[in-house]
């Protein structure tokens, strides 16, 4: 492009760029608008059905969303393409626009500044870190003092955690069993507290239901998961499973199920210390019921279940920011089947390139490439358990698994109706016997909202390798990424459209070189009543996926 053209191109951008703020001050008073509505909602602590909006107002929003979507397409297109804008100013209008749109932290900082510096700050900023909503001003949380349950819970503060490295180890608090009740929290009239009964195959369909149709969406409602029945079996029964830690909210007069949190028995270490605690995990609410206070009522009573059991501390993932990640990791995607992935709106076509282009860029062997590498057996737990312990001992936060957990989650037991949940896969050296590397990947499907399709998403499990004990780094960076790559190769043959994986335990090593692409998403963890300095993700300040911060966690979380 020529010097007068780039000058025509920024002056365009710059108008582009007032027009957007104007929209975004108009976008920003109607959020204002929609977050007294909500917190007038948050005071109501019954919950009822959520009056039903108006039609005109939901198909105002709707168009909204969708307006949003395709914008955000728009720029994530540009961003992923080989030819991408490396800074704001490059931006065509409808991209700036698309920008200020998705990232609010931005838009309170253009709005706040002198319109003279706006242009020369849009050329300063990278456009993946802005697309991340961390990089401007860093805060995408509200205030402690805007937690209404959560500074009532024994969890970190943002404060504390900004103490960093100075943060000792330990319980927040020491629970008095005596004064723990015995009898669950009260529900609103119209709702009872239910322990769901997994061995029952007709309860265990309720759970089922009930998150096949209000569980975790994306931020567009495009991609909704959908955890078979048996994954539910395999996520949910773990080793030292216990029903009662199954919550169900019923509806006393239909019976109906509309709320569920559930809990498993876990053994982590959090650097010196192993902690007995609860994983918990598919806190779901039916959609009617949103915003009601129910979240916390569910979180007071698994709490109070799990310190009867004499668990004391729990670990648990979220998309949203809560007080306090204790770590925080991204997702990555590497596209197996990228046609699908585009024809249902996963993938965007970046501009400059063509399917075909995009079809072969994506393309691998047949057959994996690894000697030695064959499917996991039973008679390997023993020794995958030697390699995997030994292995996760590099990171702060993991998993402690021992030889029956190792079965459970690497080779799970299938009832003849199951579907396969878990792939896993060892190299067995064929002289000494002994396994040198093992990797494995579950299967966690996606409902295309509205378009009755799934995307059948592969992630990346547990893996270990021999050569994470070599003096040479580099020795487990080759060998990292040629078992990752017969990862993908076998992912495919089991018919997966993506592979997905977080930036936890080595995987900076490998995503790039294996074509994952950076995602929107992130992957905050946290533990409940402990404290302990940050820990890395994998990711460095500006939510790039960073070999220096990798290790911290080793600990997958379904
Ligand atoms: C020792 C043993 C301890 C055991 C317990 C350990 C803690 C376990 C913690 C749970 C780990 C779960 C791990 C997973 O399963 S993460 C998956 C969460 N599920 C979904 O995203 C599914 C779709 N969404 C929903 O079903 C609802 O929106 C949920 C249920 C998420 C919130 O329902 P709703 O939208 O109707 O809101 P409300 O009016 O009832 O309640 C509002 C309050 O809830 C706080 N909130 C919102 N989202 C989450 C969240 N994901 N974790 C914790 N808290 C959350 C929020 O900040 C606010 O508190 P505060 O801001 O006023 O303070």
């Amino acid at each position: 492009m020529s010097e007068e053209s780039k000058e025509a191109d920024a002056a365009a951008n710059l108008e582009a760029l007032e027009d957007a703020l104007k929209e975004a001050k108009q976008a920003t008073a109607e959020d204002a608008g929609d977050e007294g509505d909500s917190s007038a909602g948050e005071e109501d602590e019954q919950p009822a059905p959520a009056n039903g909006e108006s039609a005109a107002a939901g198909a105002a929003k709707k168009k909204k969303r969708s307006k949003k979507k395709k914008l955000k397409q728009a720029i994530l297109g540009s961003v992923k393409s080989e030819s991408m804008p490396k800074t704001a100013a490059d931006l065509t209008s409808d991209q700036l626009n698309a920008l200020l749109d998705v990232n609010p932290a931005l838009k309170a900082e253009v709005n706040a500044m002198d319109p003279k510096n706006v242009q020369e700050m849009m050329k300063r900023l990278n456009l993946a870190d802005l697309l991340t909503g961390l990089s401007v001003g860093g805060k995408n949380k509200k205030d402690m003092a805007s937690y209404k349950f959560w500074q009532t819970q024994p969890v970190q503060t943002f404060q504390d955690r900004e103490k960093g490295s100075a943060i000792e180890d330990g319980p927040l608090k020491v629970i008095d069993i005596d004064r723990v009740r015995k009898e669950p929290y009260d529900l609103p009239d119209g709702f009872v507290y239910v322990t769901m009964d997994l061995d029952d195959e007709v309860q265990l369909k309720e759970v089922y239901e009930l998150l096949v149709n209000h569980y975790v969406e994306d931020d567009e409602a495009m991609f909704r998961f959908n955890y078979s029945i048996s994954f539910l079996n395999w996520a949910l029964k773990a080793p030292g499973w216990t029903k009662e830690w199954h919550i169900g909210v019923r509806t006393t007069g239909s019976n109906k199920l509309v709320a569920f949190i559930s809990g498993i028995p876990m053994s982590i270490r959090v650097r010196a210390n192993i902690l007995s605690c609860s994983e918990i995990n598919f806190l779901c609410i039916h959609k009617k019921l949103r915003s009601k206070r129910l979240a916390p009522e569910l979180i007071k009573e698994v709490t109070r279940r799990c310190y009867i059991a004499n668990v004391y501390q729990a670990i648990y993932t979220g998309g949203v920011i809560l007080p306090t990640p204790v770590s925080t990791c991204r997702y990555f995607h590497r596209s197996l089947d990228w046609e699908k992935l585009f024809e249902v709106g996963f993938s965007p076509l970046p501009p400059g390139s063509t399917k075909t282009r995009q079809v072969s860029k994506y393309k691998l062997p047949t057959d994996p490439l690894t000697p030695n590498l064959r499917p996991m057996k039973r008679e390997d737990a023993k020794q995958v358990l030697d390699l995997l312990t030994r292995y996760l001992q590099r990171s702060d936060l993991t998993q402690m698994f021992n030889k029956e957990e190792v079965v459970h989650w690497l080779m799970y037991q299938q009832r003849p109706s199951d579907e396969q949940v878990v792939w896993s896969y060892v190299v067995e050296d064929p002289e000494t016997k002994k396994i040198t590397d093992f990797f494995s990947f579950y299967c966690l499907e996606s409902t295309v909202i509205g378009k009755n399709k799934v995307v059948r998403a592969a992630y990346l499990f547990y893996y270990a390798t021999d050569a994470a004990f070599q003096d040479d780094k580099k020795v487990l960076k080759v060998r990292l990424n040629a078992l990752m790559k017969d990862a993908l190769i076998l992912a495919k043959r089991a018919k997966f459209d993506v592979m997905n994986a977080l930036t936890l335990m080595d995987n900076p090593l490998f995503l790039e070189e294996q074509k994952f692409g950076a995602g929107d998403g992130q992957l905050h963890y946290y533990l409940f009543n402990y404290r302990t300095a940050p820990i890395a993700g994998g990711i460095d300040q500006r939510n790039q996926a960073d070999e220096k911060f990798m290790d911290g966690v080793g600990l997958v979380m379904l």
